[in-house]
């Protein structure tokens, strides 16, 4: 059996008139992230976590923010591409686990919803995914509510 770690962190600052998506899940708040893409800070720390593990660098070298394809990109579809390349190496997932650093909105009622998406995205059972939150005490751009950061580590296992 072989193993493979990898962790990703991206970050996207606040935006008014936009729909704040996360982990692929809208989720209902008085701003949304702004991005070329749709801005989804959590599906992108996964996105480079699951391509660090495959030693194939970063989101931002296969879908450049230079390119217009990608404007307004549904971030799950990028995943989906990039699971795609995990698949052809032969791994599947064998554990994910993210964390969301905001202020606000409040993320529990919306965790099980995203864990369920994220799962179906990575094609995990969702046991094998956890996804939490975590505020910084009101410190930092965070705290300020300037955006939200996240972060993720995922294990590939290759029978
Ligand atoms: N945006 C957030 C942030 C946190 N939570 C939940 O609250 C717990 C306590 O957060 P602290 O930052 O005060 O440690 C945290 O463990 C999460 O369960 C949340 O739902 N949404
Ligand atoms: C997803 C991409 C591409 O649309 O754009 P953004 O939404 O700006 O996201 P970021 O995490 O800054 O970098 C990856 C980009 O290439």
């Amino acid at each position: 059996m072989k193993i493979k770690v990898g962790q990703g962190f991206d970050v996207h600052r606040f935006s008014q008139n936009r729909p704040l998506i996360l982990g692929g899940v809208e989720i209902p708040h008085d701003r949304g992230l702004a991005g070329h893409s749709d801005a989804d800070v959590l599906l992108h720390a996964i996105s480079d976590a699951i391509l660090g593990a495959i030693g194939q660098g970063d989101i931002g070298r296969h879908f450049p923010d230079t390119d217009p394809t990608y404007e307004g990109a549904d971030s799950a579809e990028l995943l989906r591409t990039i699971w795609g390349m995990v698949e052809q190496a032969g791994y599947h997932m064998g554990n994910l686990d993210a964390t969301v650093i905001t202020q606000t909105p409040k993320m529990a009622p919306h965790i099980p919803m995203i864990r369920e998406r994220v799962a179906q995205l990575v094609k995990a059972d969702v046991t094998d995914v956890n996804i939490k939150a975590t505020t910084t005490e009101r410190l930092g751009f965070t705290g300020r509510e300037e955006g939200i950061a996240a972060m993720a580590v995922v294990c590939l296992v290759r029978e």
